[in-house]
């Protein structure tokens, strides 16, 4: 099946930080790939921005590259790259300086559509937001995209908000978190609010407990720096997994539009009762299996930053008081794969008796690799040995259902980019929603600040440390096995 592809209106991309690692790796063979789709029109432009003193030839000399190592050889068409580079042009800026402004001022084409990428650290956020505006480019229509991190906590992020609040309205700004471009995100409100069978069991007094799993198999080398001072809560919990539990608890919104959605997610954030000390385990991988340990991998001798989290969270509103929401994700885990999994509870009365195989039901929402839904179902054991109950998959890989075309699923840079084209802001967030997501998190980080806490080591290769297991034993629960 081939995904139909509806041309954007011509448009301006402006990149700062043209020449990082997330504009080469990410944003730039994303576009190409909307290219190649056909969905980019003749009259789109990117102009890239970096100090660098590279000119025009050299940085498409090195965007060929980097596209050529990062998309499959087969999705590699020699006149497309040739036709996407020719799009590109470099302007040299300093974010903290006057010169290069009115150059790129100059290239502005007033009648496009103006977007501007701020793919550089965040300390230099605010002034690309104050450059922009002194240079005559927060046009109305224009948007910016700011990248994560969104802040170190709630006052940080405050300040952001205001700072950019003050060169841009709300609607211009578009926050990323490029766990809402994947996908098997988007899906699941698709499952949820697309089908009759979910929604009327969505709740308590059905549900018996819900996981969400984000495990990696990388550690942070060569990301030290940043990690060390973000650790597991903020760079993955605060954003990622908060955003995850937002789309299964929330209620329906009246329309799948950007504040609908938005107002929705806001409301379950809010209901989120503080995490018990005793309810959070945070971990950090050691050397081991051939690996190095986390303390190799940064710069801070003894630092106790974590790599792991694992914690049970409570939505304290009339459709979830008493599920438990467990979390757990970390890095250097046994293998890549992110999950939501909904246990359902069991059925009131067995008119089976007590039989092994009656297994609760559960909804895997397997966001990826092999992204793809599974029902587990009570059926009987064919054959004519009685009524005998065993448990199986009803299982949908979007790869084998959906046919040809669907292994090609538009990686979360490419859908981002163009909704910010588009102007749809529904896949974004909010600067409420991210503020209130601080602010349930920056108590738990104070808490192991005040007490001195030091994670738990965990092997490399593992599902995380011992107490992560207790943290559901303990309610007689299990998580569910990390595998590929
Ligand atoms: N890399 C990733 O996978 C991810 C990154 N992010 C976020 O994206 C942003 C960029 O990350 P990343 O690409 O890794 O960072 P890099 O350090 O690789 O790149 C930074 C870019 O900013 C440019 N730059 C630095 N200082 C200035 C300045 N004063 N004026 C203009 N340009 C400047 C650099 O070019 P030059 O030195 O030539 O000026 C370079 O192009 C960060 O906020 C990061 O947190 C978010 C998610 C994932
Ligand atoms: O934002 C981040 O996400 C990645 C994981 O993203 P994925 O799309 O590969 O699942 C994580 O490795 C990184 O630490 C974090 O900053």
């Amino acid at each position: 099946m081939v995904s139909r592809v509806i041309p954007v209106d011509p448009f301006d991309l402006v990149i700062f930080g043209a020449t990082g690692d997330l504009a080469r790796r990410k944003i730039l063979p994303a576009l190409y790939r909307r290219d190649l789709a056909g969905q980019l029109p003749d009259a789109a432009q990117v102009i890239g921005v970096a100090r660098s003193a590279i000119d025009d030839d050299a940085w498409r000399a090195d965007i060929r590259r980097t596209i050529l190592d990062h998309v499959p050889a087969d999705r590699i068409d020699g006149p497309a790259l040739d036709r996407f580079l020719a799009r590109l042009c470099h302007v040299r800026l300093d974010a903290t300086a006057e010169d290069g402004w009115s150059e790129l001022a100059a290239r502005i084409r007033p009648d496009a559509v103006q977007a501007y990428y701020f793919s550089v650290g965040p300390g230099l956020f605010g002034d690309l937001a104050r450059g922009l505006h002194r240079h005559g480019m927060n046009r109305e229509g224009c948007r910016i995209v700011v990248e994560k991190p969104f802040g170190h906590d709630l006052a940080s992020a405050r300040a952001l908000n205001a700072t950019l609040a003050a060169h841009f309205d709300e609607q211009q700004i578009y926050r990323i978190d490029h766990y809402l471009g994947k996908e098997t995100v988007q899906n699941l409100m698709a499952v949820r609010f697309g089908n009759m069978l979910f929604e009327p069991l969505w709740n308590a007094q059905y549900v018996d407990h819900i996981q969400i799993t984000v495990a990696e198999t990388v550690g942070v080398a060569g990301r030290g720096g940043y990690y060390d001072k973000a650790g597991a809560m903020r760079d993955m919990v605060q954003n990622h997994m908060m955003q995850l539990l937002c789309l299964i608890a929330m209620e329906p919104p009246y329309a799948f539009e950007p504040d609908a959605v938005r107002d929705e997610k806001l409301k379950v954030i809010r209901a989120l009762d503080a995490v018990e000390p005793g309810d959070i385990v945070r971990g950090q991988y050691i050397a081991g299996n051939g690996q190095a340990g986390y303390l190799d991998d940064v710069e801070t001798p003894e630092s106790a930053t974590e790599t792991f989290i694992a914690l049970k969270a409570h939505v304290s509103n009339w459709r979830w008081k008493g599920t438990p929401f467990y979390l757990r994700t970390g890095k250097r885990l046994r293998a890549r794969t992110s999950e939501i999994a909904i246990t359902f509870k069991d059925p009131p009365h067995s008119i089976f008796g007590e039989q092994e195989g009656q297994k609760s039901n559960v909804l895997v929402i397997r966001l990826q690799p092999n992204e793809g839904i599974k029902l587990k179902v009570t059926i009987k054991e064919p054959g004519p040995g009685g009524m005998r109950l065993i448990e199986v998959p009803l299982d949908m890989s979007f790869a084998q259902a959906l046919g040809p075309g669907a292994e090609d699923i538009a990686d979360a840079y490419e859908r981002l980019v163009m909704d910010v084209i588009r102007g749809n802001q529904t896949l974004f967030m909010r600067g409420d929603e991210v503020e209130a997501a601080w602010a349930w998190t920056d108590p738990v980080i104070a808490a192991w600040q005040t007490r001195g806490d030091r994670p738990q080591p965990y092997d490399p290769g593992s599902s995380g440390p011992e107490d992560a297991l207790m943290l559901m034993h303990r309610d007689g629960r299990r998580w569910r096995e990390i595998r590929p």
